[in-house]
């Protein structure tokens, strides 16, 4: 998978030479590139954004150094032979990240991200390029940020831990909270590992069993209580096997 970001905060990115993502780049599995939008300004200042049309608080994006960005980065991509890109633009007013978008995004080759900052980006630019590209608009989450940096972040992590290869051991995302399966859309369970005993803290007996079954229901049960508990509105979306009564009398 090739990834672009343009954002006047290429440093904001550092993140994504580390951990996973950092690693997947190392085995090849991601090729990664950040440009400062800055580097399509033309004048001493490096303007990026101007007062918004009708007035009103804060400035907008101007549309000349997305427009001249993103031609450069798509010609590169091009002749590198990549496939067309999807465009991803953090907004708090987009559809919502889950598991499911997460995954929809991994299956595509090249994803071009357009972290704005200010009140956002001149609407001319998402609407120029959807002409020729599928836009996703992508909210992480019910709060407002002050740039889409961290929403790229966040994108990228989620999505590139699905690629193949990307995580250690391919059962990680298996069990992943919203992953599909008998735990979909469950939350994660409790998690121990030893010292068996810490300041007076010790371990359900049920997972010194060794008892397979029994510590699976245990483990469902535990996530089947967790989800209940901080979020009812995921339990009717689970899978019916996460309700399995006959296991429940074994
Ligand atoms: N746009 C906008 C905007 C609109 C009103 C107030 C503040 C901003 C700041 N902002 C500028 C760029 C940008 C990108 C993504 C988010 C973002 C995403 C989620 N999920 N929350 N916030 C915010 C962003």
């Amino acid at each position: 998978m090739r990834l672009d970001v343009v954002t006047i905060f290429p440093e904001y990115l550092d993140p994504l030479n580390v951990s996973l993502v950092g690693k997947a780049r190392a085995h090849g599995r991601l090729d990664v590139h950040v440009h400062d939008l800055r580097a399509w300004t033309h004048d001493r200042h490096n303007t990026v954004d101007d007062t918004p049309y009708g007035g009103g608080p804060g400035m907008v994006m101007k549309t000349e150094p997305w427009g001249e960005a993103l031609d450069t980065v798509l010609a590169d991509g091009y002749e590198d032979g990549a496939h067309g890109p999807v465009l991803v633009v953090p907004t708090p007013s987009g559809r919502p990240f889950t598991q499911e978008l997460a995954a929809e995004l991994s299956t595509h080759p090249w994803l071009l991200f357009t972290p704005a900052r200010y009140e956002g980006i001149d609407r001319r630019v998402t609407e120029e390029y959807a002409r020729r590209l599928p836009v996703y608009e992508v909210s992480i989450g019910d709060y407002v940020l002050a740039g889409g940096e961290a929403a790229v972040l966040v994108i990228t992590e989620a999505v590139a831990r699905l690629l193949p290869g990307v995580l250690g051991n391919a059962e990680s995302h298996r069990d992943d909270s919203f992953a599909p399966g008998a735990m979909a859309n469950l939350l994660e369970g409790p998690v121990y590992t030893k010292p068996p005993r810490w300041r007076g803290h010790g371990i359900p007996e049920v997972l010194l069993s060794g008892h397979h079954g029994k510590i699976a229901r245990w483990r469902r049960d535990e996530a089947l209580r967790r989800t209940t508990a901080h979020r009812p509105d995921l339990i009717e979306r689970c899978a019916p096997a996460a309700f399995d009564k006959k296991d429940r009398e074994m």
